[in-house]
């Protein structure tokens, strides 16, 4: 996540910041716990009823109904287990759902207050890894991993107690194997620590490719290329697989050695308890029962060492989490601009770099309420960015942006959002009906204004032709929509929400005649009385403007109407013959 951050505030991180974020879930989730606590102990008591049973059968007392009451508790026990574990994992996966709704939640509020150039900088494949894979094994962790944590701590260590008041060398003896284990986990936790990053990263990246790959399919299947062709993807493939492999090279041994360890319990016990039976310090229904506890003892041990991976994946991925938390929203003035406002807008020697790359300097320009000004320029002079820093995608490294001599840093965030309406070239579609699509601009707008609006950009005959009209969800099969039409929906949504201030990004392709007429006469509806940037590449739609501001490097070079800039004979009139030069050759 490439966005500037404060410095200094030392916060929790991990599992710690789970539960700082579940808040007053943690309630919930602590009487899990404590259920799960109850079922450990559960867990134990049939084994101890062995043992009791054991006893009972080298004592040979005779009288069965002990016997049958060893028997019954320990039902008792199995039964209490499982209505605790019920009872635990019901809370849980309360807790946890409430707790994922609440993390999502205050994550989409928190992206929605940081610099909207958030959403340019990272890949949706990263920010979809947060919101959805990162978010999703928390609930899993809640819900799930945490009763089987408790229970895999309080077996072993209930267990364990109740051994050393059985016979003391045994039950240390078992201390070697888990000694050895705790040593190799050590070393595994050492050698996993600086991989995690890595690993967040490729899966982060692996994601990004895919879904570049699945939205790319149709441009590469006209090119006849196969994944295999798609660079990017096969190499990120490749690094994850070249990952993995390292990783596993690592890990497989010492987890073989670690299995082999927990699953030779009686290696230890044996030849110790026969040393104490044959010397009599321990019984042979005691021996007995440490050599079967010796294995229940270690495989439930065994079961916590599984939740050390499972601990550092899940703290990685709420480390990212808090990554996107930390990241400050941006403040927001406190004035608010009165619907009759002026909205002239004035760019005051604007600077403003990416990172390190410089891309505007000492940008100047005034832009008149009701006026059309163009930005025009080669590809990277700066055009967009210089659009984008209006409704504040990110902040200016110096110089004022002002709405009606109001620098934009003193407007509330809200209202600064309402003043603007950006048109993009790159067209956003909901898979949802054509209204809800449509009232995106204005939710709170009647059935009649989406109409109205839909009417004057155009699109509203082609609305009609929907098997279910207005009704008609947009993402449902056999709806298929041009690049004009969508784009025709974006500009309803910019007339509707009715903003004084409008930046168009015009789009290059749907250059056919009728669309481009229809275009037009919905832009001629959309631009009437309002402040307007067309950032545009094709120069012939632009020959009105009142002004147009021509870009090179981050600067404007020019400023002036089509007909004074062409007088001048300077970059822009070097444009326009370019551009119609190549208007004639396709036009041959
Ligand atoms: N999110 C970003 N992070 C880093 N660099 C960026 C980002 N967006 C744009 N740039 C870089 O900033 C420069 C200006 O880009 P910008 O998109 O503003 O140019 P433009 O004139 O609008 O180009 P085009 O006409 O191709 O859309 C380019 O060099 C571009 O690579």
């Amino acid at each position: 996540m490439s966005q500037k951050k404060e410095s200094g505030k030392k916060s929790s991180t991990g599992i710690s910041y789970l539960f700082s974020l579940a808040d007053h879930n943690k309630k919930s989730l602590n009487i899990a716990i404590f259920f799960s606590v109850l079922s450990g102990l559960c867990t134990f008591v049939p084994y101890m009823m062995v043992f009791k049973t054991i006893l009972f059968v080298f004592n040979q007392t005779g009288d069965m109904r002990i016997a049958m009451n060893y028997g019954i508790t320990a039902t008792i026990f199995i039964i209490f287990r499982f209505i605790f574990q019920a009872i635990s994992l019901a809370l849980t996966h309360i807790g946890a759902y409430n707790t994922l709704y609440l993390v999502r939640r205050r994550i989409s509020e928190h992206i929605g207050e940081i610099n909207l150039g958030f959403f340019t900088d990272n890949s949706s494949g990263e920010i979809k890894k947060i919101l959805v894979e990162d978010v999703e094994r928390i609930e899993v962790f809640l819900a799930h991993q945490i009763p089987d944590i408790v229970v895999a701590i309080v077996v072993p260590i209930t267990v364990f107690i109740y051994l050393l008041t059985v016979s003391l060398p045994m039950a240390l003896i078992l201390l070697i194997p888990i000694t050895l284990t705790v040593i190799l986990q050590v070393i595994m936790g050492i050698i996993a620590k600086p991989l995690m990053p890595e690993m967040s990263r490729l899966l982060g990246k692996l994601n990004s490719v895919i879904m570049q790959l699945v939205n790319g399919m149709p441009v590469m299947k006209t090119f006849n290329l196969t994944a295999d062709s798609y660079q990017n993807y096969s190499d990120t493939i490749d690094d994850f697989n070249v990952f993995w492999t390292s990783v596993a090279s690592k890990f497989a041994p010492i987890r073989g050695i670690c299995n082999v360890i927990l699953e030779s319990g009686i290696f230890f016990t044996l030849p110790l308890g026969g040393y104490l039976y044959l010397t009599d310090s321990l019984d042979l229904s005691s021996y007995i029962f440490f050599v079967i506890m010796s294995i229940v003892f270690l495989s439930s041990y065994s079961n916590l060492i599984n939740f050390v991976q499972i601990f550092s994946q899940i703290a990685s991925g709420i480390d990212r989490i808090k990554e996107v938390m930390d990241i400050p929203v941006i403040k927001s003035g406190n004035l608010t601009l009165c619907d009759t406002g002026n909205y002239d807008v004035n760019f005051n020697r604007v600077r403003f770099s990416y990172g390190k790359k410089e891309v505007l300097r000492d940008v100047s320009c005034c832009l008149k309420k009701g006026s059309l000004t163009a930005f025009v320029g080669a590809s990277g002079a700066g055009k967009t960015t210089a659009a984008q820093l209006i409704p504040r995608y990110w902040d200016l490294d110096s110089g004022t942006i002002t709405i009606d001599g109001i620098p934009i840093y003193n407007i509330q965030n809200k209202n600064l959002m309402d003043l603007v309406s950006f048109v993009f070239q790159e067209t956003f579609i909901l898979g949802d009906t054509v209204y809800h699509n449509i009232s995106i601009g204005k939710t709170s707008a009647s059935k009649e204004d989406i109409e109205a609006a839909a009417k004057a950009a155009q699109i509203h005959d082609f609305i009609m032709s929907l098997p279910k009209k207005y009704d008609t969800d947009l993402s449902a099969e056999g709806i298929k929509m041009s690049g004009g039409e969508k784009q025709r929906i974006c500009i309803a949504r910019a007339i509707l929400k009715n903003a004084p201030i409008i930046i168009f990004d015009e789009a290059t392709s749907f250059t056919d005649i009728e669309n481009e007429h229809k275009i037009q006469l919905a832009l001629n509806n959309l631009l009437v009385g309002k402040t307007t940037i067309m950032i545009a590449h094709r120069l012939h739609t632009i020959v009105h403007a009142d002004q147009i501001c021509v870009f090179d490097e981050g600067e404007i070079k020019e400023i002036g109407t089509h007909h004074t800039l062409l007088e001048k004979g300077g970059l822009y009139s070097n444009m326009w013959q370019t551009y119609t030069s190549q208007k004639e050759v396709r036009a041959l």
